[in-house]
């Protein structure tokens, strides 16, 4: 059944006040040693109505193939343009939230653990690229908002500017859920080996970024970031982004992937609507961690990753 606002208002509170009293002393989890990931490609249109339901079927699918951790991408109900972002926003902690109400409640109809990619969150008079994450019972543990806006010029390629709409976001997300300990960044936010460092310090087991490359940094890019966080830090790193859309103004690269604590690739796909799967095993990361005891070789006499969060 679906989730009461309340509850999940309440609870996203709760996670939020437990975040900020105790973040840099996370009790050990026992966390599952195998988790089935759905990575799900989904075409994104102009039409929120049909985004919804093409989001909804894409998770039950994942769920019936067995799925536990279901990924959506970056702006996943809405085309990515910054015409876009203000009219499709929603208040997600507000009572009339449509894309929250439908996640919340397949969340809970599937008993998925679902990073929901990202939708413009309004709140206030800000806009933010936020990406929601339900437990099984559909109650949304942490919202991430963008850390890091996408604001480049390549002359004669691509220029995009979300600080045009968007506000940036206030800080890491580090969630506990069924499926692990999950750090979240959205899209630009893994060009910065600094949050996915603070990630990996603070336990995670998987990195995950809901992201939208384009044609140009797309191809020599996506998967680079991807292999580069994962191998930096042994950690599993999984990136979703929407289908090629021809029709859209922003053409987004695909090739959502998830990476092996080795760096190795564990699924991948081309440019069109799919889902992915993998089986990501825990116990890799201790014998990778094991096998090249990076962490432990550090010199921490000549650089130091600085936590400004705890
Ligand atoms: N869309 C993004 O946030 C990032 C991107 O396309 C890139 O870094 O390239």
């Amino acid at each position: 059944a679906a989730v009461s606002r309340p509850r999940i208002v309440g609870r996203l509170v709760r996670s939020l006040v437990a975040r900020a009293a105790g973040a840099s002393t996370y009790a050990p989890l026992p966390p599952p040693q195998k988790v089935k990931v759905a990575v799900c490609q989904l075409n994104v249109t102009a039409d929120k109505t049909q985004n919804l339901q093409t989001a909804k079927k894409a998770i039950q699918d994942a769920a019936a193939q067995g799925a536990k951790l279901v990924v959506l991408p970056e702006m996943w109900n809405c085309p990515y343009s910054n015409d876009s972002f203000p009219t499709y926003a929603e208040d997600i902690e507000g009572a009339n939230s449509l894309s929250v109400d439908m996640l919340s409640a397949v969340a809970a109809e599937t008993g998925v653990t679902l990073i929901a990619g990202s939708i413009p969150e309004r709140c206030g008079d800000r806009l933010y690229n936020t990406c929601c994450v339900f437990n099984s019972r559909g109650e949304l543990l942490a919202k991430h908002r963008k850390v890091h806006l996408f604001d480049i010029h390549i002359p004669g390629k691509i220029t995009f500017k979300e600080s045009l709409t968007l506000s940036s976001g206030p800080g890491p997300t580090v969630v506990d859920t069924e499926a692990g300990r999950l750090g979240i960044g959205i899209c630009y936010d893994i060009r910065f080996p600094e949050l996915a460092q603070l990630y990996a310090a603070r336990g995670c087991q998987v990195l995950i970024f809901p992201g939208a490359f384009n044609m140009t940094t797309g191809p020599v890019h996506w998967e680079l970031l991807a292999r580069a966080r994962a191998v930096d830090n042994q950690i599993f790193v999984i990136t979703c982004s929407p289908a090629r859309n021809p029709s859209s103004s922003y053409q987004a690269w695909g090739h959502s992937t998830v990476v092996g604590p080795f760096a190795e690739i564990l699924a991948t796909t081309d440019h069109g609507p799919t889902t992915i799967y993998a089986d990501m095993d825990y116990s890799q990361l201790e014998e990778r961690r094991s096998n090249m005891p990076l962490v432990l070789q550090k010199r921490h006499d000549l650089y130091a990753l600085l936590d400004k969060t705890v």
